[in-house]
């Protein structure tokens, strides 16, 4: 496997706060890869400088052996990287079947509009809410029609903001079926993510960050027996 996406030195200052610091994590093509901490550990920060939603105080961002440090968040949308954050994203009023339309639209020639449009529903397990309002479906649902938005722009790389946050053990364990098979098709995934059962049942690779730094990295058995990691998320407690 090679890298994918890979950041360099990456560093994120607030005024005095060294939120991001020098952060060097490589992303294989073809994984999915868990990014986990406690709370503030500056996941969500280095998840909006690889989106490009922040510019970085230092340091690189290849994607595709290309430096894209530089680059607006929408040309990242268009090098094939996709991204869903925590908060869906949809259109509440309009029927779950006109959401993917409309992120399906500009990728897909019109003839083939219907079909690709089917075998989303198909695949999101949203078929029996196709006419309903994208406002009716359940929280999982919702999260599951976003991820969808997504993966119509036919991504290389998915970034995923906590896809399972508020979801009930069904629900989560569904999106985790999801993620697989979307990763069997060939996308790459990184996720930030809390819930560590969730993790062991998607991730080829955890990257633990803490203070801003990668703590540690490996498989889910290599992080959930190494005490030091332990014992950063001893007193944390997460929603
Ligand atoms: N825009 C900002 N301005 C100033 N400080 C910020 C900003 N964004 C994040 N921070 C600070 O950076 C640190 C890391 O925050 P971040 O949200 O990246 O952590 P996190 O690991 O995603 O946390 P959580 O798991 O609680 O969501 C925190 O101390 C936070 O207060």
């Amino acid at each position: 496997m090679t890298a994918l996406l890979q950041t360099t030195g990456l560093n994120k200052r607030f005024g005095g706060l060294h939120v991001t610091n020098d952060v060097d994590l490589a992303l294989q093509e073809g994984e999915i890869h868990c990014l986990i901490g406690p709370n503030g550990a500056g996941k969500s920060t280095l998840f909006r400088l690889i989106l490009g939603v922040y510019a970085p105080s230092g340091g690189h961002i290849l994607y595709a052996g290309q430096d894209i440090t530089a680059l607006r968040p929408f040309q990242r949308i268009r090098m094939g990287i996709s991204v869903k954050f925590q908060v869906p994203g949809i259109f509440q009023a309009l029927s779950t079947r006109q959401n993917l339309e409309i992120a399906l639209q500009h990728h897909i020639e019109r003839h083939r509009l219907d079909a690709e449009t089917d075998r989303l529903l198909e695949f999101l397990d949203l078929r029996n809410s196709a006419s309903q309002p994208a406002g009716n479906l359940s929280h999982g649902q919702k999260q599951w029609l976003e991820i969808g938005m997504a993966v119509a722009l036919k991504p290389r790389l998915l970034l995923l903001d906590e896809p399972t946050a508020g979801m009930s053990p069904q629900e989560t364990h569904a999106t985790g079926e999801l993620l697989k098979a979307l990763n069997a098709d060939g996308v790459t995934v990184l996720a930030v993510e809390h819930d560590m059962e969730f993790v062991r049942q998607v991730a080829h690779t955890v990257t633990v960050l803490h203070l801003g730094r990668i703590f540690a990295q490996g498989s889910i058995d290599t992080i959930v027996a190494d005490e030091r990691v332990a014992e950063i998320y001893l007193g944390e407690s997460h929603d």
